[in-house]
């Protein structure tokens, strides 16, 4: 694997990974808990997470011959990862920057009651993000509500799958998966 792969890997593995007793978004509990946000707001880890992001969603753009317009997720574990990879598509290849979006958990109450924020407009085919999926139900709620608005899903960019069935369920729906890292290629198990 690339340099990229590796000294992110590392931070994810300092500042991100911890053991304990945690309850998660599903309400299951677990030993395990992989705080993505803290590697993801971290500057070193921002720019790796745009570099090897961003590498992930041309492949496959290309692979599929996708025409693909922005880029966003359910805050607010997406949210820095959608901004990186959006970042470094306009740093890299300037003529296929993808526009970047942030998705409330519930639509705002006041001002443009807008659940999508940003850069995202009816029609638009998009990439799906999360920091981590366990279930994929956070995933498939972003999902829900880029279709709700009038936007097509083409596939998810996930930077941690756990590998408790959150891939299955997206695949499900028809969307795939692209993972960054696997529980297994992030702790060796
Ligand atoms: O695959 P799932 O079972 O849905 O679990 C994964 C989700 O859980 C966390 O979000 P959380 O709800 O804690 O929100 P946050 O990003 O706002 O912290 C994480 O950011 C993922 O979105
Ligand atoms: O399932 C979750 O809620 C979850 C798991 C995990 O490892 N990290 C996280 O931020 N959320």
């Amino acid at each position: 694997m690339s340099a990229i792969y590796d000294e992110l890997k590392a931070i994810l593995l300092a500042k991100s990974v911890r053991t304990g007793e945690f309850t998660l978004a599903s309400g299951a509990k677990s030993d395990l808990y992989i705080d993505c946000r803290v590697t993801a707001l971290d500057p070193v880890g921002a720019r790796l997470i745009g570099q090897l992001g961003w590498a992930a969603v041309r492949e496959k753009i290309q692979n599929d011959g996708l025409n693909i317009d922005a880029i966003g997720g359910m805050t607010m574990g997406a949210d820095p990862i959608s901004l990186a990879v959006g970042m470094t598509s306009a740093m890299e290849h300037p003529e296929e920057m993808l526009q970047v979006f942030n998705i409330r958990k519930e639509p705002k109450g006041h001002g443009r009651g807008k659940q999508i924020e940003g850069n995202f407009k009816e029609g638009d085919q998009v990439v799906v993000v999360d920091d981590v999926i366990t279930t994929g139900g956070s995933t498939l709620k972003a999902i829900d509500a880029i279709e709700a608005a009038g936007g097509t899903v083409k596939f998810a960019l996930v930077l941690v799958d756990r590998e408790e069935g959150g891939r299955q369920a997206i695949e499900e729906r028809g969307i795939p998966v692209v993972a960054l890292y696997s529980r297994a290629t992030l702790l060796g198990e």
